[in-house]
């Protein structure tokens, strides 16, 4: 019997002040570049969930030393050279730590074997790996997915690399932070414009700037990195922002007033453009671009669910090589709530909303998907018996989620 939780549906508007936790996406980044400088960097505001505890056992285990002065906190202390591990890296279902680390242990003094599990195992990297190769880095995946063995040099000679980003934007973040590595100035390149949420690669761009390295845009589909590597410095993280679109979906869908303490348009992160839309609610736009904003699709989803008309989400082909096939768990899983509430339309979602009345209870698959059970427990906000299983997946990002619920009032039944 797997374990489980039913969410009561308050009997009043959620108020309160939550924080959310630390970006998964900063967090990591930094750790990493912190990692690749010398001396000591100290993180605040971080997280501390499996897809950051991942990338620090990652770094650990190449002869970075990682301090938690606190809940929040991460000092690194590194002399900016990895060394290759005794043991492959086993980087769980943490894409960010995955992607960004294939690319970084290029750097490190001998073979590293990158891997994560049964589902990282599903979650393609080619385009990566030949991107590296490209460069003069020695890498192969050969099921096109992790694990990937990379055979580190130190550095890499080449100075220019075209990489397909259709997929998973995070190869090319990937591709930029290694850049500054490199022997000469490099110029990553796009191939073909389709790359998932380009707000990502200004974080990286961002992140990396912070750290002491140049990386400018050329156009829209080219970054020109110099080569220099990078200087270890203190950064105070943003909040998660895919993890207040929860706080933010909970509060319109019960009419309360939720304070998560940081201001909408302060976040750096793209699933912040979900505010505006979820501020919207009920009467969402017919049609949804998702491309920008990947994460905060489910949570769109489940309101979508509510709204006062149909919703077609486009833009959300790579959300099917995520944690799971969301869009076909989304539609699943919605449509145990009310038959037809949700459909696959080629790579869309549609949703089409239904009276509360249609709805009926429902026990939840999450597939080991963080944001499918976030999601999801957020119908239970408004229709009795939702119950959410294996409910410890919200640990990849925000293992706080559930307390964070129940201390704005609601009432969660957990059963084993
Ligand atoms: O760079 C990042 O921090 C991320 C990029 C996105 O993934 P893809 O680039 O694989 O779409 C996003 O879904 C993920 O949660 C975090
Ligand atoms: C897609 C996600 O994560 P990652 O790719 O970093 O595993 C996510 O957090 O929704």
């Amino acid at each position: 019997m797997q374990n489980s939780l039913t969410i009561f549906p308050p009997t009043a508007p959620l108020r309160g002040r939550i924080n959310p936790p630390g970006s998964k996406s900063i967090t990591n980044r930094a750790l990493l570049l912190a990692a690749l400088a010398t001396g000591r960097s100290t993180l605040t505001g971080a997280l501390k969930s499996d897809d950051t505890r991942h990338m620090v056992n990652a770094l650990r285990l190449m002869g970075v030393r990682v301090d938690e002065p606190n809940a929040t906190s991460f000092t690194v202390i590194s002399s900016g050279q990895l060394q290759a591990p005794e043991q492959p890296l086993f980087l769980g279902n943490a894409g960010t730590a995955t992607r960004f680390l294939t690319a970084i242990v290029g750097l490190a003094d001998g073979v590293v074997v990158v891997n994560g599990d049964e589902h990282m195992q599903k979650r393609p990297i080619a385009h990566l790996v030949d991107a590296l190769n490209a460069l003069g880095i020695s890498a192969s995946a050969p099921t096109n997915c992790p694990p990937v063995t990379v055979l580190g040099t130190g550095s890499f000679d080449g100075n220019t690399v075209t990489v397909d980003g259709g997929l998973s934007s995070q190869y090319v973040s990937a591709l930029i932070m290694l850049a500054a590595c490199g022997k000469q100035a490099v110029r990553v390149s796009l191939k073909g414009d389709a790359i998932g949420a380009r707000g990502y690669i200004d974080l990286t761009s961002a992140t990396m700037r912070h750290f002491g390295a140049q990386v400018e845009v050329d156009g829209t589909s080219a970054w020109i990195v110099q080569q220099g590597g990078y200087r270890a410095a203190d950064l105070r993280i943003e909040p998660d922002a895919s993890a207040a679109t929860y706080l933010w979906a909970a509060q319109v869908l019960t009419g309360g007033d939720i304070d998560i303490g940081t201001a909408a348009d302060a976040f750096t992160q793209p699933d912040a453009k979900a505010h505006a839309i979820i501020g919207r609610f009920p009467h969402f736009p017919a049609e949804m671009d998702g491309a920008q904003m990947q994460d905060a699709v489910p949570t769109l989803a489940v309101l979508a669910a509510f709204g006062a008309a149909p919703v077609r989400f486009t833009g959300i082909a790579n959300l099917r090589v995520k944690e799971c096939d969301r869009v076909t768990a989304l539609a699943t899983e919605l449509s145990r709530l009310a038959p037809g509430l949700a459909v696959e339309d080629g790579d869309d979602l549609v949703i089409t909303p239904m009276p509360l009345e249609c709805f009926r209870p429902a026990r939840i698959e999450t597939y080991s998907d963080h944001r499918i059970a976030m999601s999801l427990a957020l119908a239970g906000l408004r229709v009795p018996g939702i119950t959410i299983l294996d409910p410890d997946c919200v640990n990849k990002t925000y293992p706080n989620y559930w307390n964070d619920l129940a201390a704005l009032g609601v009432s969660i039944r957990f059963e084993i």
